[in-house]
């Protein structure tokens, strides 16, 4: 479903630059996501994606340009972004894994609680009571995550795919109106990604615009408004999945030979084999990918966990 809309962004990235010593990793890019967007950011290894994000979200100060969320411009400090309502998943999970699933959940509402530290010491009525709606919350991410069953496991014995979930569901815990996810199906097997899929759909159609970094080109081509292309830093294409896909120079620069066909088809096919128990269609312990573009353009081919 297409839902560009023609409203104020949620987010302005103007001549964004990030140069570390001699090499420009990120230059001059201008980016705008708008409520009830999806939009995918896809490249090569090394183009400059996740640096973009660092920028975004304040982990890095850009050399240059500026960031903007609902037309205020974001500190360059992570937990000012949160605060202002944009969230960030990892490429590398970075759950607590000591802690359960809820707590996990938890620890990504603290930004929405007001009790300070007294309050929380003494544990008064103010306190229990913010700790309760958290708490609830948090139950309800877990609901829409499809996770709350989980809610007393300890995070590191959940399954991969489970995992990779709860990052999302902490994310959205500060209430984000803009969620970035980083590679969030690096690892999935085909009905995982599917599932991801949905959900990212899920987050959309509840109010947060989402922006996606993915090397998976069936998953970015089904679900994204709108994809960007960096090369080497640059904004090389902006467009629908069809103008980003017959794009001579996306295809001769990261996609390799264009996709027949509807691009979702052959995904489909291979989630009802494995569904249907064929044999060896979850291949390597449903750690693997095998990602959607052909072509072996910046890491397109399949990927395991420990790469991750
Ligand atoms: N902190 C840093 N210091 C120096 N160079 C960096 C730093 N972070 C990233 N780079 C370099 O910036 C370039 C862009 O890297 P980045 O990780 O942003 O690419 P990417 O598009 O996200 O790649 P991938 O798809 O492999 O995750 C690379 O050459 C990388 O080595």
């Amino acid at each position: 479903m297409t839902t560009i809309t023609t409203t104020n962004p949620v987010l302005t990235a103007t001549g964004v630059t990030m140069r570390f010593g001699g090499l420009t990793a990120v230059r001059s890019v201008d980016l705008a996501v708008h409520p009830g967007e999806i939009v995918g950011l896809i490249g090569p290894n090394g183009a400059g994606k996740t640096t973009f994000f660092n920028c975004l979200t304040g982990l890095y100060v850009p050399t240059e340009g500026t960031v903007s969320y609902k037309g205020s411009v974001l500190p360059p400090k992570p937990h000012l972004v949160t605060q202002a309502g944009v969230a960030r998943t990892f490429q590398n999970i970075r759950l607590f894994a000591n802690m359960t699933v809820l707590e996990n959940v938890l620890v990504g509402r603290h930004t929405r609680t007001r009790e300070g530290l007294w309050s929380a010491l003494l544990r008064g009525p103010g306190f229990k009571r913010a700790e309760a709606a958290s708490k609830e919350r948090a139950m309800e991410l877990l609901e829409f995550t499809g996770l709350a069953d989980k809610a007393d496991h300890l995070s590191r014995n959940l399954p991969y795919g489970e995992q990779r979930k709860l990052e999302i569901a902490r994310a959205l815990a500060s209430d984000p109106g803009l969620l970035l996810l980083d590679e969030p199906t690096a690892g999935m097997n085909p009905q995982e990604t599917r599932a991801t899929e949905e959900l990212v759909f899920a987050i959309r159609d509840k109010g947060t615009a989402v922006l996606v970094i993915e090397h998976d080109m069936r998953f970015i081509f089904n679900l994204c408004d709108r994809v960007a292309v960096l090369v080497q830093g640059q904004k090389l294409v902006e467009g629908t999945s069809d103008v980003v896909q017959s794009d001579e120079r996306v295809v001769a620069a990261y996609l390799g030979t264009p996709f027949e066909g509807d691009p979702g088809e052959a995904e489909a096919a291979e989630v009802e084999a494995a569904e249907a128990g064929a044999a060896g269609a979850t291949g390597g312990a449903g750690l693997t990918n095998t990602t959607g573009a052909t072509g072996d353009a910046g890491g397109t081919t399949a990927r395991t966990e420990d790469e991750q």
